[in-house]
């Protein structure tokens, strides 16, 4: 299976970040104690391991569609190249954008299937993918993004709820009743490499469900400076919250930095796969905080810098903006790198970030 090993297991002495476990059908019974567990991890670290949440089969054939595409020649992949203007959906070439302030080039590969492709399939919406991937539309990506779009329904209507908001407020800014960036990613990083594959970012949208099988994935917890690994567990999704969900909440909910590293000890002597489906709002939305409808949000924009939680973007631009800056062919010095954080102020402040 591709990324899977049995004879490299995750050496013991790589530090490692202990995420809080949620069990996701204990959410689906509204248990308190899980929401509130649920609602810390959040809150506090904006990263947590999700358990029993049902998708293992479909993770599974990802994995297989995301290797054979990506094992695809060159020449045919480069047909769907996302390109230098800021698209996210279609395929990511090696080398094409940075890692760091000093412009490293990455080294990984991207497969990025739009929600509202598989959703219309086989209308395009956006643009049309790779054969292999085609081919699986029907029996592998519809039924992940399905299963994937309601674990991130679910959390976002508990944290809807814990925010004080008017039932449907949050869940409205993600309607299907018109485009949005929201996208399935499968991430393929070659075998002994030494540096970054993906460089400190937090995530563009909402909130990302995420599936490893070999180490690599590194946070820097919030009020931290130090990259601990996310331990890969057999089940155990990753989910994290993205810059979005952090902006609708005045803050209140985390999008923490993170990074793609080689593999530690001899992982690193294997390819390295991921599967990621992010959800992220409607094109049009504008990224600002909800505190008109939410006393609790309100009063978190109360303690804020000034307009620190309203970007006057849309999520569609915030999006675009975010991918072109990050395209090595529109670097213009360090200043490009950090554009491309979304949360520059943040980056900024962190040494290797
Ligand atoms: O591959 C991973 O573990 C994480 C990838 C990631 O952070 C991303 O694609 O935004
Ligand atoms: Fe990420």
């Amino acid at each position: 299976m591709p990324g899977l090993t049995a004879t490299a297991p995750f050496p013991d002495d790589a530090p490692i970040h202990p995420l809080p476990v949620i069990d996701y059908r204990l959410l689906k019974q509204w248990d308190r104690k899980e929401i509130i567990k649920l609602w810390g991890a959040a809150t506090e670290q904006g990263f947590w391991y999700l358990v029993n949440h049902g998708v293992d089969r479909e993770v599974n054939d990802m994995f297989d569609m995301g290797s054979e595409t990506l094992d695809l020649p060159l020449q045919e992949k480069m047909r769907f190249e996302q390109g230098d203007n800021g698209n996210s959906f279609g395929y990511k070439a090696k080398g094409t954008i940075q890692t760091d302030a000093n412009g490293t080039r990455d080294n990984v590969e991207f497969l990025n299937i739009a929600q509202d492709d598989a959703l219309s399939w086989p209308k395009p919406t956006h643009r049309t993918y790779p054969y292999t991937v085609n081919a699986r539309m029907s029996n592998t990506i519809i039924p992940f993004v399905h299963k994937s779009m309601d674990v991130n329904t679910t959390i976002l209507t508990i944290f809807e709820r814990q925010l004080g908001l008017p039932r449907g407020e949050l869940l409205r800014l993600h309607s299907l009743e018109s485009p949005c960036g929201s996208e399935a990613r499968c991430i393929k990083t070659p075998q002994n490499q030494s540096t970054a594959g993906v460089g400190a970012h937090t995530d563009f949208g909402t909130l990302t469900f995420l599936h490893n099988r070999l180490g690599g994935l590194q946070v820097m917890p919030p009020g931290t400076q130090r990259w601990l690994y996310i331990k890969p567990l057999p089940g155990y999704a990753v989910c994290n919250i993205g810059d979005a969900l952090s902006i609708f909440s005045g803050g209140i909910l985390r999008s923490a930095l993170h990074r793609v590293m080689p593999p530690p000890g001899t992982q690193s002597r294997f390819e390295r796969y991921s599967i990621a489906f992010f959800t992220r709002p409607r094109n049009s939305v504008v990224l600002r905080h909800l505190g008109k409808s939410s006393d609790m949000i309100a009063r978190a924009i109360a303690k804020a810098p000034e307009g620190e939680f309203e970007t006057d973007t849309t999520s569609a631009e915030w999006v675009a903006r975010r991918i072109r800056k990050l395209r090595l062919k529109n670097r213009q010095g360090p200043e490009t790198w950090y554009a491309s954080m979304g949360t520059e102020h943040i980056g900024r402040a962190i040494s290797g970030a």
